[in-house]
């Protein structure tokens, strides 16, 4: 059986405009046949299925580039396993999955597509297998790790500071999903603030959201000698430590946690390019790191922290929204750029660099908090 992307993509769009009831329907149907998979998700599936939908959708567009679908899928594997999947778990995720297609699809569905869908789907499933078994002979499934420090820096940000039990090996920009003793089961990711370090803790940025069981149980109800779980480290927003360019980063609210870790790991590595780093909130109070910014900037002269408040008025520095004053300081062309915060500015920032002439290639961003 082989691959045919053409056919899967375009039975797929007929999927899309439907995906929300496509998606509870494929939960409906894996829990009717596999009652015993329930326990494996947490009790409210409604992140869960959009995370499924938005995989689905990256897997399926990314068929004909077998490098990035290795990549992603060989990482989901690997994180898959804090879940307690194992191999035969994908037959049953893989018959609901055709059955929800076929009958979503049915109005194009022919016996060639369903062969395409059979033989993508052994495929996605056999790399992720694969990954998840080789990572057992040398990774654990997930980290327990202690909270050794809780700093509570605005009415709903926490600095958290955690030191896992086990060694956990990352890169400076990449992110870990964490599960919380009150909420079994529903993981969420945040990025690793700082470039390792020899005592092997990290640091987390955490803003509580509205509604966010997870983000309002780390920076309320969270204490120094509190547990928590790690998932295995992710993410392709690293820096690039051939280049000798110049740096610019871009952080918008918390989205300063990976580049933060990036400005420290560009810092180790002896480089010394100008690093700029443009960091955006919506008022001065809710810039909660920025003592410990300017005192990285007086120790290394070639860092310069521009702060960039949008609502405020009356403050009393930089003020706008940070695509504009990023296009309005000078001209990127010729730097490293790296660009982490909520979706919107990421989206527009990535397109005045580019219309400004920034190569998209010299831009990096990581898709996972959007
Ligand atoms: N906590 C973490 O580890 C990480 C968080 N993130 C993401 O970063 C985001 C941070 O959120 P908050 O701190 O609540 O940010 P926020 O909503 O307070 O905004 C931060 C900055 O972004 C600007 N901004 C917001 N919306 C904009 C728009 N539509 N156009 C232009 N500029 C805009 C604001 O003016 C401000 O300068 C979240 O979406 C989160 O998922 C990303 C990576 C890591």
């Amino acid at each position: 059986m082989s691959l045919n992307p053409r056919l899967v993509k375009e039975s797929f769009s007929v999927i899309e405009p439907v995906a929300e009831q496509a998606t509870a329907y494929f939960y409906g149907r894996l829990f009717a046949e596999n009652p015993h998979l329930r326990g494996l998700f947490p009790p409210a599936l409604d992140v869960q299925r959009d995370r499924l939908f938005s995989a689905l959708t990256r897997i399926v567009w990314s068929l004909d580039s077998p490098d990035s679908m290795a990549t992603y899928l060989g990482q989901m594997g690997r994180d898959h396993r804090k879940y307690g999947v194992v191999a035969e778990h994908y037959t049953a995720v893989g018959r609901a999955l055709l059955a929800t297609v076929r009958r979503f699809a049915a109005d194009v569905w022919t016996a060639e597509i369903e062969e395409a869908w059979v033989a993508a789907y052994e495929a996605a499933a056999t790399l992720m297998i694969d990954s998840a078994e080789a990572d057992a002979g040398v990774s654990p499934a997930w980290w327990v790790a202690e909270v050794v420090g809780h700093e509570l820096r605005h009415q709903d940000i926490a600095v958290i500071t955690l030191r896992p039990a086990q060694r956990l090996p990352y890169t400076s920009g990449q992110y870990v999903t964490v599960q919380t003793a009150r909420w079994p089961r529903v993981w969420r990711t945040f990025s690793i603030a700082n470039a390792p370090r020899q005592d092997n803790t990290i640091s987390l940025h955490v803003r509580s959201v509205p509604g966010g069981w997870v983000s309002t149980t780390l920076t309320r109800h969270t204490r120094v000698g509190d547990t928590v779980m790690l998932g295995p480290p992710t993410g392709t927003m690293t820096p690039r430590e051939q280049s000798v360019r110049d740096v610019l980063c871009v952080a918008g609210g918390t989205g300063l946690a990976p580049l933060k870790a990036i400005v420290e790991s560009i810092i180790a590595s002896g480089r010394r390019p100008a690093i700029h780093l443009l960091y955006g909130a919506r008022t001065a109070g809710e810039l909660y790191d920025l003592p410990d910014l300017i005192r990285m900037e007086s120790a290394f002269p070639w860092l310069r922290v521009v702060p960039v408040v949008s609502d405020q008025p009356s403050y009393d520095g930089m003020r706008g929204h940070l695509p504009d004053v990023t296009r309005r300081l000078r001209s990127w062309t010729e730097h490293d750029v790296y660009v982490c915060g909520p979706s919107p500015m990421v989206n527009e920032t990535v397109r005045c660099l580019q219309r400004d002439g920034v190569p998209l290639s010299r831009i990096h961003r990581d898709a996972v908090h959007a």
